[in-house]
């Protein structure tokens, strides 16, 4: 059978030629099997480490660099423990809560979230949100998305939060502040009949009956409407007209009444990722050319990922930040998306990140972005670069 037995080393050749083309170092995944496995700890949790570490048989090492999270031997399992079935711990990748802290999330803020499934950053920035401010999760993948409502529901994080199945590259829905906050955004004439009620996992039959007349397609295109397949009593949607849910703002009202802060966690090749690399190990090298060097699909991410971060930046408001990164370590969806982005929007400036101070990763090819790999960082890889909505 393809990939049995399919050993880290040496590469396969598809593979090491997509590393050559893109002037990565093969080196960088000789530390794939003996790079630790990463949890994070619910904040409220943590009275439960010690049973954690019963449960799993081994030591949480705690991670000076980054609050919350503990490192573990790679091939600790923690699906099947009693921490994670009750909710007290997340899988999460800790390159990828260095992509969420750079963030710099506060109490009170409207976060988007515009590739959020399945959801570890999404839960991350909730958990950091307090009680105040909202969240609002993008994917154009329903069945990803439906994935992350779970994982909301399981968490217990689901009040500040809506989830749109959409098209993130026009993804045009603003935050819900509230009302007195936001008065240009109010429709006074609208009148206020068929408000959004308490939301529920029971669909009216008149819905039910027009999606199964339309089907449901897998992935959103920017053509249709967003879906709307989640929201929570606190996330500002209930007693919101439709009108009121869908108005849209011109750029210059975004700048006033914009996100304060956007996550572009963008689809790309995966090269970097270690639960990717693995997963092809299983299914077959075949599959991951097929699936992830193809070239023309890679030229097709270029131009989704400069997309992404083009409409996540326009719905940020003046002074708002945006963090934007991929899991692919290739310069052609890092530095020359983020190279390409900054020439055709003059009010962005990418932006130092404190915290990278203390992270154990590498500059990028360009200033003031940062590069997670296994060999440096022991994580699995990430790219990551910030950027502030320049008021002017
Ligand atoms: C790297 S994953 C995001 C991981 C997620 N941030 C997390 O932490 O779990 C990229 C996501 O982008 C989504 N995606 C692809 N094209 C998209 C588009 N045009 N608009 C919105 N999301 C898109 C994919 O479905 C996928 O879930």
């Amino acid at each position: 059978m393809e990939g049995e037995n399919a050993a880290m080393a040496p590469l396969p050749e598809a593979f090491l030629h997509f590393l050559e083309a893109n002037g990565l170092d093969p080196s960088l995944y000789t530390a794939i099997d003996s790079t630790p496995r990463y949890i994070r700890l619910k904040p409220g949790c943590e009275a439960c480490i010690e049973e954690v570490e019963a449960e799993v048989k081994c030591n949480l090492e705690n991670l000076e660099w980054l609050p919350g999270f503990f490192s573990l031997p790679p091939h600790v399992q923690i699906a099947g423990s009693r921490a994670y079935r009750e909710g007290k711990i997340y899988g999460i990748d800790a390159a990828s809560g260095a992509a969420v802290m750079a963030l710099e999330v506060s109490p009170g803020d409207h976060v988007l979230d515009l590739c959020a499934a399945p959801g570890a950053k999404l839960c991350m920035i909730l958990d950091l949100l307090g009680d105040s401010g909202s969240v609002t999760g993008v994917d154009a993948a329903r069945h990803r998305l439906a994935a992350c409502r779970t994982m909301l529901q399981k968490y217990m994080l689901g009040d500040q939060c809506r989830l749109f199945v959409a098209d993130g590259t026009s993804f045009s829905v603003i935050p819900t502040r509230s009302r007195s906050d936001c008065e240009s955004c109010e429709s006074g004439s609208e009148e206020r009949v068929d408000v959004f009620k308490e939301w529920t996992s029971r669909r009216p039959w008149k819905e039910r009956k027009r999606a199964a007349k339309t089907g449901s397609p897998q992935l959103m295109s920017s053509s249709q409407p967003p879906e709307l397949i989640y929201y929570g009593h606190r996330s500002g949607v209930v007693g919101l007209t439709k009108g009121e849910l869908f108005k849209t703002l011109s750029d210059d009202e975004l700048a006033n009444h914009g996100y304060d802060k956007v996550l572009v966690d963008a689809e790309c090749t995966h090269d970097g990722s270690i639960k990717h690399i693995q997963k092809f190990e299983h299914w077959g090298w075949r599959t991951f050319q097929r699936r992830v060097l193809d070239a023309e699909r890679t030229d097709d991410l270029h131009a989704l990922q400069l997309n992404l971060l083009s409409n996540g930046f326009r719905l940020l408001k003046a002074g708002g930040s945006l963090v934007y990164s991929t899991c692919s370590l290739t310069v052609a969806q890092n530095e020359d998306v983020v190279e390409q982005f900054l020439k055709e929007n003059r009010t962005a400036e990418l932006t130092e990140i404190d915290a990278a101070r203390n992270w154990p990763c590498k500059g990028g090819c360009i200033p003031k972005t940062w590069r997670f790999d296994p060999l440096t960082s022991r994580t699995s890889g990430l790219f990551i670069a910030k950027f502030t909505k320049l008021v002017i």
